[in-house]
């Protein structure tokens, strides 16, 4: 009989230039999530390198053969954390570099045995430009662009996985919800602060409202004293299918945890049945792969 309850941590961290640094804290805050009681534990999105172009490009790494791999250093802490506490490790984001040399943003997910159940590599880079706010990024100068769905698979429910930028395309979300059976859509992310503050409470309710589903984001913390690095908005969070905010880090560094209970989604989407009266004769979602 598939479990339903399940508790949830969001590890709200502050990243430092030095991989090392950023890998060993992570390291700590699982643990002390798992000490706490969590079963699935989530990081924010680039946790190892911070989200700014030198960092990335330093400290990228391997992700799948991080068993054998002296340089997947990341990875494989992930894998013995998460088979140490036997808990789901939805592992925020890693600058993952491939044997072609390029470089993805990439998340990678371990079940409770430590294995690499899932790769989600982020399909929507954040090439923006907002000169009254001070925003130029182009992520894609230094990332390549993933184009694969991820499902994470588990006893409590199918989590579809989305990194920060993606949570702007309903389409992507509906994909993961309607065709491949989510039911937890959960993003690691590190927003601007300023496309934070406009944006981020109505994302979250609406990817939440849309699909009937849960959505997290889990983000860093701030601010970051090197100005060099990207300063990102925090507040990790949960919201239910009904669209209720059901915790909130606000922006420090910090875990912030919930309890989820999955029943939640059948009730909301049996009370609301939007799934049902969908007009498949009218319209249809564009899925390409
Ligand atoms: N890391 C990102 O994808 C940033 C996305 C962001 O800030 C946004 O406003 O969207």
């Amino acid at each position: 009989m598939q479990s339903r309850g399940f508790k949830m941590a969001l590890v709200q961290m502050k990243m430092q230039r030095e991989k090392a640094k950023n890998v060993l804290k992570a390291h700590k805050m699982i643990s002390e999530a798992a000490e706490a009681g969590a079963d699935v534990i989530v990081l924010p999105e680039a946790f190892t390198c911070n989200y700014s172009k030198f960092p990335i490009l330093e400290n990228a790494e391997p992700i799948d053969d991080y068993e054998t791999n002296e340089e997947a250093t990341a990875a494989r802490m992930l894998s013995e954390a998460a088979k140490e506490h036997s808990v789901y490790i939805i592992g925020g984001s890693i600058a993952e570099r491939r044997d072609d040399g390029k470089i993805y943003n990439s998340s990678p997910c371990f079940d409770k045995e430590g294995n690499l159940a899932l790769k989600y590599t982020k399909c929507h880079l954040f090439d923006v430009e907002i000169p009254e706010k001070d925003i130029k990024i182009k992520e894609s100068d230094f990332y390549e662009f993933g184009d694969n769905f991820g499902i994470f698979e588990t006893e409590y429910c199918k989590f579809g996985i989305g990194i920060c930028y993606d949570a702007r395309f309903p389409d992507f979300s509906q994909v993961l919800c309607r065709e491949m059976g989510a039911e937890f859509l959960v993003m690691p992310a590190v927003f601007t602060a300023p496309t934070g503050e406009m944006h981020w409470d109505i994302l979250r309710k609406t990817r939440a409202l849309d699909n009937q589903a849960f959505f997290a984001f889990c983000s860093a913390a701030r601010p970051i004293e090197d100005p060099t690095l990207h300063q990102c908005y925090g507040h990790s969070s949960i919201v239910d299918p009904w669209g209720k905010v059901i915790c909130d880090s606000g922006h420090e560094e910090t875990i912030v945890y919930s309890d989820i209970d999955m029943t939640i989604v059948e009730e909301c989407r049996s009370q609301i049945p939007c799934y049902s009266q969908r007009r498949h004769d009218l319209y249809k979602l564009d899925k390409v792969t």
